[in-house]
């Protein structure tokens, strides 16, 4: 690559992957040399190699084939003398392998591309709760390796719900259990890149020979493949091969299969045929057990902080419900309480997460409480709304627009406006006939407080 191709790249990078990450993670980077169809990048640190490897590696091999240069691999290496020994064997072994490393390596010769695993995501670090107890042990199942019992596994939820995790712990958990098997991770979109790129070297026939020569596949993040025509097509192939051979397929998607816009109809009853597991928001409790759990690895790093009673129950209530947000500050609240020198305290979240805390204020609507409290009450949203007034409807109405007043920002008037055009002063009757029964009647009293509890979750 000239250095005319290297500037290219650079910039190309810089669009993909954004102004902080490329700095942080792309900058540091020294191009050495393309051999026998690997680019070559030294790094200063194996940490910041691979930390590229896994985030990055795949945009960068992609940006290098999208120009024109002949490359399959990328590699990332320490100059001699410049880092000290590698400490983890995993990520070691996943260094030496270069951007991709083969799941099961002692078995065959790594036959294709498969993307690294995280080492913390086994299951002795998954903490289960009620959200993820039903895809926590469908995953279980699966990683015991038994008779193939449902096909595809399919795992979806939003975003940072331990979808990943709970597919590299199979993927661990499998190559210990059967090492026989080859097991192989990879995401949607590497799924991709490597079918364009035995489309552009006309080894379509290799293609679909390593893929079929499977036993596990995993493919994360499926919704990436809506819309791409022709990867959804060899994704389909691929897939009723391996089903058809009685071999375990696992998935996962941000949403249900039904729900991928510009997925192919015949894919998405596929992908239905097996056993579809959701991933729900956290709850309270759950977050609090993740936050005890990484909180150990955190003060084992730094054991010279103290940490105050309820601060882990503030994170757990304040932020929420998406695992990465809630780890990410984990670790800032330690780095920062280690620079600053203070022990971690209610006053130092609040200095120092304050825009944590302000992005992941819950922002409850009306529409929400409606929908909830009608479910609650067993009652059609439009009779909630409408115009009725007996009391099975009225009373559901009001204690949801007392929900609204106590939860939301909204002004009466604009409640009133929700409520089907009624007036401010309909809103304010209703919400203190509410104040005023809540009192006396107990029922009356457990139902808002259940109902509250649903919406601040
Ligand atoms: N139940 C859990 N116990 C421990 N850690 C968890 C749990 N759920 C999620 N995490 C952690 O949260 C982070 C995000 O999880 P993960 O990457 O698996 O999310 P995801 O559902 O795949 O998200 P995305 O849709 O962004 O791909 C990871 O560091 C993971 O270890």
């Amino acid at each position: 690559m000239t250095d005319e191709q290297w500037g290219m790249l650079q910039g190309n990078l810089l669009k993909a992957v954004g102004k902080n990450n490329y700095s942080s993670w792309i900058e540091p980077l020294d191009f050495d040399d393309v051999r026998d169809g690997v680019a070559t990048f030294n790094v200063p640190t194996t940490f910041l190699g691979n930390y590229v490897k896994q985030n990055f590696g795949d945009q960068i091999l992609y940006q290098m084939m999208g120009m024109g240069l002949n490359v399959s691999r990328v590699h990332f290496t320490v100059p001699v003398g410049q880092s000290p020994a590698v400490s983890n064997p995993v990520e070691g072994a996943a260094a030496a392998e270069g951007a991709f490393v083969e799941v099961a390596p002692q078995k065959r010769e790594a036959p294709f591309a498969a993307a690294p695993l995280d080492s913390k995501f086994t299951f002795a670090n998954f903490v289960v709760g009620k959200p993820n107890e039903l895809a926590h042990a469908a995953a279980k199942r699966v990683a015991e390796g038994g008779p193939v019992t449902f096909n595809p596994l399919f795992l979806y939820g939003g975003v940072g719900l331990g979808k990943t995790h709970l597919m590299h712990a199979i993927a661990w958990e499998l190559q210990t259990s059967r090492p026989d098997l080859n097991v192989v991770y990879l995401s949607a979109e590497q799924f991709m890149y490597r079918f364009v790129q035995a489309l552009r070297d006309r080894k379509m026939m290799d293609f679909k020979e390593l893929f079929r020569s499977v036993d596990v596949l995993m493919v994360d993040d499926v919704q990436f493949i809506a819309g791409k025509d022709s990867t959804q097509e060899e994704f389909f192939h691929t897939f009723n091969a391996l089903v058809d051979q009685r071999k375990q397929i696992i998935i996962s998607a941000d949403r249900a299969p039904g729900e991928i816009k510009d997925l192919e109809e015949r894919i998405k009853s596929r992908l239905q045929c097996g056993l579809v597991v959701d991933l729900h928001p956290t709850d309270y409790e759950l977050r609090l057990g993740i936050l005890q759990s990484k909180v150990e690895v955190q003060q084992a790093q730094y054991p010279e902080l103290s940490l105050e009673a309820g601060v882990l129950e503030f994170l757990a209530h304040r932020i929420s419900t998406n695992v990465r947000v809630l780890e990410g500050a984990l670790t800032r609240l330690f780095a920062f309480a280690s620079l600053v020198g203070r022990p971690i305290t209610l006053e130092l979240v609040q200095d120092c997460l304050a825009d944590v805390l302000r992005n992941s204020e819950r922002k409850i609507s009306v529409e929400e409480i409606q929908r909830k409290v009608s479910e609650h009450y067993n009652i059609r949203l439009s009779d909630m709304i409408g115009p009725k007034r007996v009391r099975t409807y009225a009373r559901p109405r009001q204690v949801a627009m007392y929900l609204c007043k106590q939860l939301t920002s909204r002004s009466l008037p604009e409640i009133g406006r929700c409520f089907g055009g009624r007036d401010h002063t309909t809103i304010m009757y209703g919400v203190r006939k509410i104040e005023d029964m809540r009192a006396q009647d107990g029922q009356l009293a457990e139902d808002i407080e259940i109902l509250r509890r649903i919406l601040e979750a």
